[in-house]
């Protein structure tokens, strides 16, 4: 079955994380996404490891498959002109360099769009293209720093900490697959490509949802609540008798319903803890009684009686109890890829499942230069050969 960007030919001059996993989504939906690399392999993510299968990093090959890796020179006036070649027939490209390399390079947004006025046109950077950060490199750690992300998780005991992956640069790279689709559903109508310029610290401040709500609309600071919800009461983790588990009451009813499965029945009826604004006032007093009751029975317990009631609650698990759930198994959760020098790869699934243009898993995490020869015979020479349609609507 065709994918849902089946035709679309993406350049990907993107390298670590945001960009990649932006290519890497629209390769999955059916793109052909031709990823360009200094000689030897300009992403860094190959050499972050361990750990490395027979030399390819996890890391890279995370967000790596469904692409053809292509190593072109861009420092040179030879590799620039191939990557010009390469966009007159491409949909979209995707960069993250600093804010002006690409200009320095002349494979800025209006050099290649007089090439290709249909190209769709991405640049990641840290901080976007203008304003005075304009021109810094922008890790993911800096930008969990610098977009208030690290001074709202841990607790008062730890200081602030960052999240445990890379979650900017991922929403980023979601962010990216977004516009890029929003920019091909526009090209339908207007025939033209149009420029996306995206940043890492942008998409940080977005994915803070009511957090910058909150400060928003009073002004107070939100201080780092651990494990608890600044807005909801009870939505914390709880110790069961062997080990944590995460309730999450989001409404009046569901609290009803978990207080009916306490032996405190006082808890249910007390006036204070009748409405969520009440519970958030008194939630020392309430996180502690539910404690003495939580720590009566076990997880799994607490899970079968907490789910026949329909109060959402897990257990909080680690990788190997994950990746052995027989949900994550009834999801499709994992998929391998076979490389044939690099083995059997396996690999997070997308989790995308439409039912009409389903995503596809066609080629494992390319070794840097694997489809040169590609680039070389076919590509530049003969596009209509690979199905690649330019013309206007
Ligand atoms: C990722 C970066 C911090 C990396 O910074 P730098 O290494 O200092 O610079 P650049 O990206 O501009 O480029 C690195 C060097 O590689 C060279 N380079 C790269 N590709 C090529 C090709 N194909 N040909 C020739 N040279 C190349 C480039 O010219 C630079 O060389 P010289 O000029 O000789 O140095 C930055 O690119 C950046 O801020 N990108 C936007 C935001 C982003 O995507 N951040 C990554 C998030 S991942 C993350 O945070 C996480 O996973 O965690």
């Amino acid at each position: 079955m065709a994918g849902a960007l089946d035709g679309v030919r993406v350049l990907d001059l993107s390298r670590v994380l945001a960009g990649p996993y932006a290519t890497m989504i629209l390769g999955d939906l059916g793109a052909d996404v031709i990823k360009i690399e200094a000689p030897g392999g300009s992403d860094d993510t190959r050499f972050w490891g361990p750990p490395f299968q027979n030399g390819m990093s996890a890391y890279y090959t995370a967000v790596n498959r469904n692409k053809r890796s292509v190593t072109v020179d861009l420092k040179t006036e030879q590799g620039r002109e191939t990557v010009r070649r390469l966009a007159e027939t491409a949909d979209v490209v995707i960069h993250n360099f600093k804010t002006g390399t690409m200009d320095k390079w002349g494979l800025d947004y209006e050099a290649l769009s007089r090439l290709n006025p249909r190209l769709i046109y991405c640049s990641i950077t840290g901080f976007g293209e203008t304003g005075p950060l304009a021109s810094l490199p922008g890790y993911d750690y800096i930008i969990q720093a610098m977009s208030g992300w690290m001074s709202i998780n841990g607790t008062a005991d730890t200081g602030p900490l960052k999240v445990g992956v890379a979650v900017t640069d991922v929403f980023t790279g979601l962010y990216a697959a977004i516009a890029v689709e929003a920019a091909l559903l526009a090209r339908e109508k207007t025939g033209r490509g149009q420029k996306i310029d995206l940043s890492l610290f942008d998409c940080a401040v977005s994915a803070l949802v009511n957090v910058a709500a909150n400060y928003l609309m009073s002004g107070d600071i939100p201080q780092p609540l651990g494990n608890e919800h600044p807005n909801i009461v009870p939505y914390s983790t709880y110790e069961a008798s062997d080990g944590p588990i995460v309730i999450a009451v989001g409404n009046d009813r569901q609290f009803q319903a978990l207080c009916s499965l306490l032996s405190d029945r006082s808890i249910g009826s007390d006036p204070r803890f009748q409405t969520n604004p009440g519970r958030v006032a008194h939630r020392d007093e309430l996180n502690r009684r539910l404690n003495e009751e939580i720590k009566r029975r076990t997880r799994a317990e607490w899970q079968r009686l907490l789910a026949e009631k329909g109060i959402p609650c897990g257990p909080v698990q680690t990788m190997d109890e994950l990746f052995r759930h027989p949900q994550t198994d009834a999801r499709h959760m994992t998929v391998t890829m076979h490389h044939p020098t690099v083995g059997p790869l396996k690999l997070v699934a997308s989790p995308l499942k439409l039912s009409g243009t389903p995503v596809s898993y066609r080629l494992p995490p390319p070794l840097a230069g694997e489809h040169n020869n590609e680039a070389e015979t076919r590509w530049q020479n003969d596009p209509e050969a690979e199905g690649n349609d330019n013309e206007s609507p």
